[in-house]
């Protein structure tokens, strides 16, 4: 419905340079709150899409992406604080700037592709600035830059979910916008097809240059497109940075649990060492008797077939192909341990282990404010 209501307008375009290739500016919000009704959604999001970058909003189910997005589209209007493209205040409480002014590309998961219209033509829809020939050398352009131009006099029911997918980036890039927004652009693609898809969408963004944000709840699909991850949860920005930054040096436990699966064990400070039930983990400056909440990735528990050391006791263990996933119960711990172990590496019959941490894999909290 967004992406009818963005077509519904005529854009206006900029004078272009170069065929196919975005002049990225920066998108900032400042201070931004959002409500609807009485329902806070955004509370106070300061946060910057950099020039030529992706930015990638993660988060889960109603942590606020959608509206972050829409509200930089000019499809929402922010209850507080300012929107600014580059320098320019397109959004705050004096200023307005209508959607169709404002430069940004949209593309939603549904494509919402018009059916009854070649993909020239969908990919043309909305070029209304422009004379009827610089219409078609624009949209021959951005379908060329998809790898579908031989297929412009086609209609949309004759490509697979893929090739769609391409024809509404090619209709969001067509207009050349400076910012291009993306809600969940491969959510409507099965696992193998997204993967090749992601890839060739992300060579297509570099190329353009666009600046773009890109909605997505999946982890692992911020961390293999984004340039900068913005974590949200409850309306709040938990963390902003690299995807490097956010899987190493999480901000609190719910960052954490967002990037790896994880155990997770009491500790307290002592000696300059994190003691849990399962020995010492990992060093530590805080005081001694500090409480900690200590986080194992399951990659980083360790069972082996030796004699000495913390015991634990098989109690599942499931072949996952390529690594065998097991649970085990140990003395002191209430909940049982998961482990990721590369397939094989314990006998089918052995159900004592001894149990190890790589330090590694360890993440240390203070206890307080750790609440998932
Ligand atoms: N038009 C609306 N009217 C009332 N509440 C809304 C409206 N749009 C969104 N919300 C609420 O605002 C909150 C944030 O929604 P939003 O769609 O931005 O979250 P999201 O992180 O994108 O979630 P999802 O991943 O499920 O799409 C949710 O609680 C949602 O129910």
């Amino acid at each position: 419905m967004l992406s009818r209501m963005m077509k519904s307008e005529p854009l206006e375009l900029s004078p272009r340079r170069s065929a196919g290739v975005s002049f990225a500016a920066s998108l900032s919000y400042n201070g931004i709150r959002h409500h609807f009704g009485s329902k806070q959604v955004l509370n106070g999001i300061d946060l910057v899409a950099e020039p030529g970058g992706i930015l990638c909003l993660l988060g889960p189910s109603g942590s606020g992406k959608t509206t972050l997005l829409r509200i930089a589209a000019g499809i929402e209007r922010q209850t507080d604080g300012r929107l600014y493209l580059n320098e320019q205040e397109i959004a705050g409480p004096d200023v307005f700037l209508p959607p169709e002014q404002r430069g940004v590309g949209l593309m939603f998961q549904d494509y919402a592709l018009f059916p009854h219209m070649t993909l020239a033509e969908n990919v043309a829809f909305g070029l209304t600035g422009l004379s009827s020939r610089a219409q078609k050398e624009a949209a021959g352009t951005a379908l060329e830059r998809v790898g579908l131009s031989a297929r412009a006099s086609q209609y949309p029911h004759m490509l697979s979910g893929g090739e769609q997918q391409r024809v509404a980036l090619a209709r969001a890039l067509a207009p050349r916008p400076s910012v291009l927004l993306m809600d969940e652009p491969f959510s409507g693609l099965d696992s193998r097809l997204k993967d090749t898809v992601r890839s060739d969408t992300l060579q297509i963004l570099r190329e353009t240059r666009a600046t773009a944000i890109v909605v997505t709840h999946d982890a692992e699909e911020a961390m293999r497109m984004a340039d900068r991850i913005a974590l949200l949860r409850d309306g709040r920005l938990v963390q902003v940075g690299t995807a490097g930054d956010l899987y190493r040096r999480p901000a609190d436990l719910f960052a954490a649990g967002f990037f790896s699966e994880l155990n997770v064990v009491e500790g307290e400070a002592r000696g300059g060492r994190v003691i849990t039930p399962l020995g010492p983990v990992a060093e530590t400056n805080r005081p001694d008797g500090t409480d900690l909440t200590v986080a194992v990735r399951l990659t980083g528990l360790r069972l082996n077939e030796a004699q000495d050391g913390i015991i634990g006791r098989i109690v599942t263990r499931r072949f996952l192909g390529g690594v065998d996933l097991f649970t085990v119960v140990v003395e002191g711990i209430d909940e049982p341990l998961r482990s990721r172990m590369r397939a094989g590496t314990i006998s089918p019959e052995m159900r004592d282990v001894v149990v190890s941490v790589d330090p590694q894999d360890v993440i240390v909290f203070e206890k307080a404010g750790n609440d998932r």
